[in-house]
């Protein structure tokens, strides 16, 4: 193997470099004597991260670089990950130029920390997520492309999305789809399933600590192709296990309307209207944002121009649409989100990556169908005539599409309902939601590490109360949903040390 020795880390006195050409490693290897220094002081203060920096842009330049292998067989784990963390340190150029770290066998890609291997680092060393930097920005290498998330000075403006993009050797401006989060002093990126990057902000209200930028999920790489351009989503994480939104459809006149009217009056706290957008004028009793947003339709089809509507048709003359941000902030309140659109919308949402569960309610026959329409009087005649001209297309369509997973009819109004109930698993008890994890507080001050689906918190600067519990595991093994909408399932639990996150734990949630 051929060894070289660096001018440019001389300096690091203790520190030995080798560099295998055959392998286009770099081998990091340091001594009892530089373990010492090391342990009782901060590394940023014994290393010249300068030196570091300056070799390494050296070496990828030449081409040479591709991993950081830190190796000392002979060195308990714990000290290398205080090695490791040093060197996450370096995130910023790291990222750059797309390391991969090695420790005890294991490969992480920058800015994963190991961090089963670091129980007490209780001394302030940041572990490679934050560049800490003044403009807050982190940096995520996704594939070939470069995400550089953060760097708005005013809190009252949105996280800055930009993307590097090494095959085209430049700067993409991308769509940004879904709600962006508010911009915060300093922000934590991690790269999960190599399709979205968790973001973990600091100091910001508890129901906004955890985000996700999704990069090539199913959704994005659908809305890629539809806009032609290149698309991330935001998407706000919920914590628990929220229900799948239920998506409500049939006839006009059927009675979608006052099912969900019904369910909601008995179960307020659990489910929540998605208010849709739509172009027609509103009806007498009708009130603008809480039943529909009347909009202008030019104003409507720039929105959906934009990626702002989940899914949108022409139903009986009219746009109608169900905008993101209606879905998101039902899951917002915590609670279940109905829709209640027509059958070209829910062919559009089953197509979308927001899994749901599809009602279709059928009326008992056409004759009852137009006397309930004719009854309520909402209609002229001739819109009249229109529905019950579509919902014979619809009722076809609902029964035989295989959009729908359960059929309804709403034949005795009060019989249809409990069949609702049943099926929704509303006819035995019901859980009423308890204090829970949404008050958690993480952390101003922390930093982040990552063992496999586990995200550990880790409070650097403890309060009064000794007995609190310092570190936090966000557990994200099941997440569910994701842009368009919330993502689901994230699970907080405290814990005492680093190994509690493989053992057992106290669940917050
Ligand atoms: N089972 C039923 N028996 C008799 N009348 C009913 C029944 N269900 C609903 N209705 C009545 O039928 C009319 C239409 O119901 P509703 O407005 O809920 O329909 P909808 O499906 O929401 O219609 P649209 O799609 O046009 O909004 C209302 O006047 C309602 O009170
Ligand atoms: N595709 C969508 N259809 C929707 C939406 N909101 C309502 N609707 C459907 O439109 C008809 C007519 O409603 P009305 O209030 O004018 O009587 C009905 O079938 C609704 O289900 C939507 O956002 N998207």
């Amino acid at each position: 193997m051929d060894v070289e020795w660096m001018d440019g880390l001389k300096c690091m006195k203790n520190v030995l470099i080798m560099v295998s050409d055959s392998k286009l490693q770099i081998w990091v290897n340091y001594c009892a004597k530089c373990w010492d220094m090391f342990r009782d002081t901060s590394p940023k203060v014994r290393f010249d991260l300068r030196a570091i920096r300056k070799f390494l842009r050296f070496q990828s330049r030449r081409g040479k670089l591709n991993t950081i292998l830190l190796s000392s067989p002979s060195r308990p784990k714990k000290e290398k990950a205080k090695l490791f963390f040093f060197f996450a340190q370096s995130l910023e150029l790291a990222a750059l130029l797309r390391l991969k770290f090695r420790v005890a066998g294991r490969d992480f890609s920058m800015g994963e920390a190991p961090a089963f291997l670091v129980d007490d680092l209780h001394d302030g060393h940041v572990n490679g997520f934050d560049l800490k930097n003044e403009t807050s920005k982190t940096v995520t290498i996704v594939g070939d492309k470069k995400y550089v998330i953060g760097g708005a000075d005013d809190e009252t403006a949105s996280i800055e999305v930009q993307i590097f993009d090494h095959n085209l050797g430049e700067w993409v401006k991308p769509t940004v789809l879904g709600t962006k989060p508010l911009s915060c002093n300093c922000h934590s990126s991690v790269l999960l399933n190599n399709d979205r990057i968790l973001i973990i902000k600091k100091g910001s209200k508890p129901d906004d600590h955890v985000w996700f930028l999704e990069v090539d999920t199913p959704y994005v790489r659908q809305q890629k192709k539809a806009l032609g351009t290149e698309v991330v989503a935001w998407s706000k994480g919920v914590i628990g296990n929220a229900e799948k939104p239920i998506v409500i459809s049939g006839p006009s006149g059927v009675g979608k309307g006052t099912l969900i009217s019904m369910l909601m009056k008995e179960f307020p706290y659990m489910f929540g209207f998605s208010v849709s957008h739509t172009t027609r004028a509103p009806r007498g009793m009708e009130k603008d944002g809480v039943h529909y947003h009347f909009t202008e339709k030019s104003v409507m089809e720039k929105d959906i121009r934009d990626g702002k509507f989940l899914e949108f048709a022409s139903v009986h003359g009219n746009l109608y649409g169900t905008s993101v941000e209606a879905v998101e902030q039902v899951a917002d309140a915590g609670k279940r989100c109905i829709l209640d659109i027509d059958v070209q919308g829910a062919r559009s949402v089953k197509a979308s990556s927001l899994e749901a569960i599809f009602i279709f309610i059928c009326p008992p026959s056409m004759e009852e169908l137009e006397k309930r329409l004719r009854d309520r009087g909402t209609e002229t005649e001739e819109q009249i005539l229109k529905r019950l001209r579509n919902a014979k297309a619809e009722i076809e369509q609902g029964k035989s599409s295989g959009i729908f997973d359960f059929i309804l009819y709403n034949d005795n109004l009060e019989e249809c309902y409990q069949s609702l109930k049943k099926l929704l698993g509303l006819n035995g008890h019901v859980i009423v939601p308890t204090k829970s994890a949404r008050e958690l507080n993480i952390p101003m001050d922390h930093s982040v590490s990552k063992v496999d689906d586990k995200i550990i918190i880790n409070n650097i600067s403890p309060g009064p109360e000794k007995e609190s519990k310092n570190l936090i595991m966000l557990d994200v093994s099941d997440l569910k949903g994701g842009a368009p909408g919330r993502t689901r399932g994230l699970n907080f639990h405290a814990i005492h040390s680093f190994s509690d996150c493989l053992n057992g734990m106290d669940q917050l949630s």
